[in-house]
């Protein structure tokens, strides 16, 4: 049975005073019954792994480097992120694929990092908006799916998260029917690649405007084992609310 997921991620949003919100959001939910994950940008991890120190909610980083160590300046090493108290990192965020140029064979190796450094990889995937209205969105997750994870993994390591580019930071939402396609898709895909004990270990987020106002309806879809959420999760007043929904919706 898969253990859902509430993840949060920063973005590049917080300094110091930020670590207010995240105990506001570990102290609301002592007794969680689902995952909290909380990304903050990389400069408060360690004091941010500090502050939830005891609580359920556990630290994630945004990014990773493929290599462990070496002559790459500005970037930081999956060891380095666990070394940090980070248990997990999102991985081929979209606006990471846009901004950085992110490739899914490049998300790939540094999932594969990601895993041997003993942190859960959360794989992002997703279509745009043009490629939505051109009918090619399975296509596109199904391409990005196969290229960005990698051979041999523990499926309870490794989580995807479907989050249409259109959706990000919009208020626009998909239906709940084109979510379900899509999460159906993928864990069809999943079982074909990996076998159903594998695929069936894997955790699929839904991520794109996740609010409380909708998060009960997003986490009853099929497949929809939790959310990556972006601007909710920057305060407990809108995290908790989605985390609660979540836990109803783990019965
Ligand atoms: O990683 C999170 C997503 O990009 C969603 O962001 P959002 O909830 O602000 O739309």
């Amino acid at each position: 049975m898969r253990r859902k997921l509430a993840a949060g991620n920063w973005k590049m949003n917080g300094t110091g005073e930020a670590l207010t919100a995240l105990e506001a959001i570990a102290g609301a939910h002592p007794a969680a019954t689902v995952d909290l994950l909380i990304c903050p940008p990389a400069t408060l991890l360690y004091r941010a792994a500090q502050a939830v120190s005891g609580s359920r909610v556990r630290i994630g980083g945004q990014d990773c480097h493929a290599a462990n160590a070496g002559a790459h300046t500005g970037d930081i090493s999956a060891s380095m992120l666990a070394d940090a108290g980070a248990s997990a990192v999102i991985l081929g965020h979209s606006e990471r694929r846009a901004d950085h140029g992110e490739t899914d064979a490049q998300v790939c190796d540094k999932a594969r990092a990601a895993l041997d450094a003993g942190l859960i990889a959360i794989i992002c995937i997703g279509e745009t908006l043009a490629q939505r209205e051109a009918g090619q969105t399975l296509d596109v997750v199904c391409a990005q799916l196969a290229g960005s994870v990698p051979d041999g993994i523990d499926g309870s390591r490794v989580v995807i998260a479907y989050e249409p580019v259109w959706a990000i930071g919009t208020g626009l939402v998909p239906t709940l029917e084109q979510i379900a396609e899509v999460h159906d898709t993928l864990r069809q895909q999943l079982i074909g690649r990996f076998g159903s004990e594998t695929a069936e270990a894997i955790r699929l987020l839904y991520g794109g405007s996740v609010k409380p106002g909708n998060a009960a309806e997003i986490f009853a879809v099929s497949n929809v084992d939790g959310a990556l959420v972006g601007g909710a999760s920057l305060s407990a007043a809108d995290f908790s609310p989605i985390v609660t929904a979540l836990e109803q919706a783990a019965g």
